[in-house]
């Protein structure tokens, strides 16, 4: 069952990241309180990494139980480790150097020069068999229902690594997979699928900048999700676009209540 997206426009992508990471803190502050724990799932991109700088930057930002936070990635370059094109370098870079997670809670996907090599089949299967490992009784399916799944949106519509009309787009059985010949690069990656994407509670997607306005507009214009992929990414209880201005330029002014602050 998807969600009808939720569209909040904010006036430029600096607003944007600052208010999603206000958001963000008190979506993991609420899940603590009810669940004793929260678990988020990080997107790479300029959207994703300056939500995190902001999150770092924040006041409130301690008011997250760091050592009760599980983080995991909707995808990855599959590049050595240390690599600093890797979302999970900057994404320590960005934040999570600067506050005490459990480090057994940090679940980078693997690297290229990690256990399994240059086979990214194998490692996206290693990642799926570490996702099934955590899900519980609860969740529906081998993937925890994360509270929060964010995901950046590129100019392709793309989001993850799930790109229009490629094969990872397509799967409907697998929760993770190998991706080659990505037009962003590197080439290969490891990425979500839809199906794990949909197990979210809350799917956030970030599209700040001139450059996403189409994108948005083709995807909440009613694409298919294989040539919009995130068309295809909803939560279970919630889908949220979180746009800036630029971003929103060329959606119907029907979609969205006139630009918050
Ligand atoms: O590995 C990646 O590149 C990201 O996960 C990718 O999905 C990104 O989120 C989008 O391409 C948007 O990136 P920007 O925010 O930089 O436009």
């Amino acid at each position: 069952m998807s969600t009808a997206p939720q569209l909040v426009v904010h006036r430029d992508k600096e607003l944007m990241a600052q208010a999603a990471a206000a958001r963000l803190i008190t979506r993991i502050v609420d899940a603590q309180s009810s669940r004793g724990e929260a678990s988020v799932v990080l997107t790479g991109g300029r959207n994703g990494n300056g939500l995190l700088a902001a999150l770092a930057a924040a006041p409130a930002r301690d008011a997250i139980d760091w050592s009760r936070l599980d983080l995991w990635w909707g995808d990855e370059r599959f590049l050595p480790e240390g690599d600093p094109d890797r979302n999970v370098t900057q994404a320590r870079e960005a934040l999570l150097d600067a506050v005490p997670l459990d480090p057994k809670r940090v679940h980078a996907m693997p690297a290229s020069d990690g256990p399994h090599g240059s086979d990214v089949e194998a490692a996206a299967a290693a990642y799926a068999a570490e996702l099934d490992a955590a899900a519980g009784p609860e969740d529906h399916g081998p993937v925890p229902a994360f509270d929060v799944l964010m995901l950046g949106v590129g100019p392709d519509t793309h989001v993850a690594s799930l790109f229009p009309e490629l094969p990872a787009v397509r799967e409907t059985e697998r929760t993770v997979v190998g991706v080659h010949g990505a037009p962003k690069p590197p080439p290969t990656r490891v990425t979500l699928t839809l199906p794990a994407i949909r197990a979210a509670r809350e799917v956030w997607l970030l599209a700040a900048g001139e450059d996403k306005a189409e994108a948005a507009a083709i995807a909440l214009s009613g694409a298919g999700e294989i040539q919009a992929p995130a068309a295809g990414a909803y939560g279970r209880s919630r889908t949220l676009w979180l746009l800036d201005a630029a971003a929103a330029s060329q959606l119907p002014r029907s979609l969205y209540p006139p630009a918050t602050a």
